[in-house]
């Protein structure tokens, strides 16, 4: 589908481009032939998933690789140039309140209204999408429990570190328990205790029959943590499915470097060695 407005591409898709399969209603996401170009940059070229409904889903990739495009553009964020993006059958670019309803965002390096308390702040959130006062105040106090932040409830979110104020933030994407989570690097920053604590509420709440959506450079927490994962470079999808169809009896590290190639052997900052060595 073209969207109003869409820049046309250099590099779109061609007429003899293979026809692309409908997207899943039954899936917990659904992309189809989501595109986005940034000036003359190509950021996400052609990238079709399903995401099975009940699943732990990891996006890795590289630096740059489109990961954040991606998910914006499958959670309302940023309009695609092309392409299509369902949630649980809604697409999100033509109903985007419903498809909304449904998720919960972390998004990457998006600010927050961070003059109110962690308190103010979950709290904001749960009104915002209409929920009532009182099971607002219930479910904050469970979720500044949940993130270890009671200490802190009422310090403003300014003056929190980069592991609170992602909690803060996880916290403000579960409060409508939605279901779907969408989360940007939610373990950037975050200290080793929050991290289990926070893997152990995304596994109850996959149990219990959400989707969880993570994107991470962190292979060996994917490969612990998820059922799926997909392997996006260069704006593209170069593997996914089960985790254990994609690293195919290797360590999901390996595969991902054996995929996605880039290491540098053998180079290295020989005039940062002579430094050291002359000093
Ligand atoms: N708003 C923007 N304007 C211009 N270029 C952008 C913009 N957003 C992303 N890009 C470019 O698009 C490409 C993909 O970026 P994106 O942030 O999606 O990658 P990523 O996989 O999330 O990377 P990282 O792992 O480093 O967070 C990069 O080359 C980036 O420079």
């Amino acid at each position: 589908m073209l969207h109003d407005g869409a820049p046309a591409l250099q590099a779109s898709p061609t007429p003899q481009a293979p026809a692309l399969a409908p997207p899943d209603p039954s899936a917990a996401l659904s992309l189809r032939g989501l595109w986005k170009r940034f000036g003359e940059k190509i950021a996400v070229a052609d990238i079709s998933l399903d995401v099975p409904s009940g699943s732990f889903y990891g996006v890795v990739g590289p630096n740059g690789a489109g990961k954040t495009t991606t998910l914006s553009m499958a959670t309302g964020l940023l309009r695609p140039d092309f392409g299509t993006a369902g949630v649980h059958g809604t697409d999100v670019w033509s109903d985007p309140a419903a498809a909304k309803r449904q998720l919960g965002i972390l998004p990457d390096g998006v600010r927050l209204f961070d003059r109110l308390t962690g308190a103010q702040l979950i709290t904001y959130a749960g009104l915002l999408r209409g929920m009532d006062r009182a099971t607002v105040a219930e479910r904050t106090e469970d979720l500044l429990r949940a993130m270890d932040l009671v200490a802190d409830r009422d310090t403003f979110v300014v003056d929190y570190s980069a592991g609170m104020t992602k909690k803060v933030a996880l916290a403000s994407a579960m409060i409508h328990a939605p279901r779907v989570l969408v989360l940007d690097e939610p373990f950037e920053a975050v200290d080793p205790v929050s991290a289990a604590n926070i893997r152990d509420i995304l596994h109850a709440y996959v149990a219990d029959g959400g989707t969880v959506v993570v994107s991470s450079h962190v292979m060996d927490l994917v490969q612990r943590m998820c059922s799926h994962v997909a392997v996006v470079a260069g704006g593209r999808v170069l593997a996914a499915g089960t985790v254990d169809e994609v690293r195919g009896g290797q360590s999901l590290e390996d595969r991902f470097v054996d995929l996605v190639g880039g290491r540098k052997e053998g180079e290295g900052l020989a005039w940062l060695r002579s430094s050291s060595a002359s000093s």
